[in-house]
């Protein structure tokens, strides 16, 4: 249950080196790929969702979703990703005010997470939020403002800004923290060695 329309953005654009290369998405755990994991998680808190990934958009074609590419080209990061989103919001649903965005490698995502993100950035008045877990911020789950896609266009493209958190500090910003046991919600697979790990956790994940 969402305070206020809010588009989803699954980020699926980076180039998972530390696994080899190809959809990080797309790789197993308990059987299904992490993707299917994240929209059974994600899909039901949101009043839209997109998936923002470059390349061929047919290999995604079974999740039925609207695939959104980089526009700023080179693989600049996941801010690419989040200026694609907002961009979608602002041509295609102009209802539309917020955006959260979630990694595409994130298996165990809170089901609670756009409600809470919203929840504190009402609470705090605040531009934009980020989710915490065991004290670390993880600045590539947030909530945005559709509003500032000229502003991050501009860093993007003419500050050749790539860290998220030099961005976000510009605006007052929320930060929301999940417990990290017994499963961190925020758990990512970058390496072969997570995928295994992940089995594990997926047995005991809520
Ligand atoms: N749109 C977009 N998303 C990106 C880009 N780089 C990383 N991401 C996404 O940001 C999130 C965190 O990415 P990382 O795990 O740090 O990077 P990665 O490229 O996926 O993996 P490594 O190459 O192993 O670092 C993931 O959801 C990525 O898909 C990019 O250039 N464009």
């Amino acid at each position: 249950m969402t305070t206020e329309p809010t588009l989803g953005v699954i980020l699926a654009g980076g180039l998972a080196r530390r696994m080899g290369g190809g959809d990080k998405p797309m790789r197993q755990i308990g059987g299904r790929t992490i993707l299917d994991h994240v929209v059974e998680r994600f899909s039901p808190q949101c009043d839209a969702l997109v998936l923002n990934a470059n390349g061929d958009p047919g290999r995604f074609a079974a999740f039925d979703l609207p695939v959104v590419a980089d526009t700023v080209a080179d693989n600049p990061g996941p801010l690419a990703g989040v200026l694609a989103a907002l961009d979608w919001a602002a041509e295609n649903r102009p209802e539309i005010k917020w955006v959260v965005s979630v990694a595409g490698d994130c298996p165990f995502l809170p089901r609670d997470l756009v409600a809470r993100l919203h929840e504190a950035r009402m609470r705090e008045n605040a531009a934009l939020a980020v989710a915490a877990s065991g004290g670390r911020t993880h600045p590539v789950i947030g909530l945005w403002k559709v509003a500032l896609r000229s502003d991050l266009r501009h860093a993007l493209v003419d500050e050749d800004m790539r860290k998220i958190d030099r961005w976000t500090a510009r605006y007052p910003l929320a930060t929301v923290e999940w417990p990290a046991v017994p499963v961190d919600p925020f758990f990512n697979a970058n390496t072969v060695e997570d995928l295994s790990e992940a089995e594990g956790l997926a047995k005991i994940a809520g």
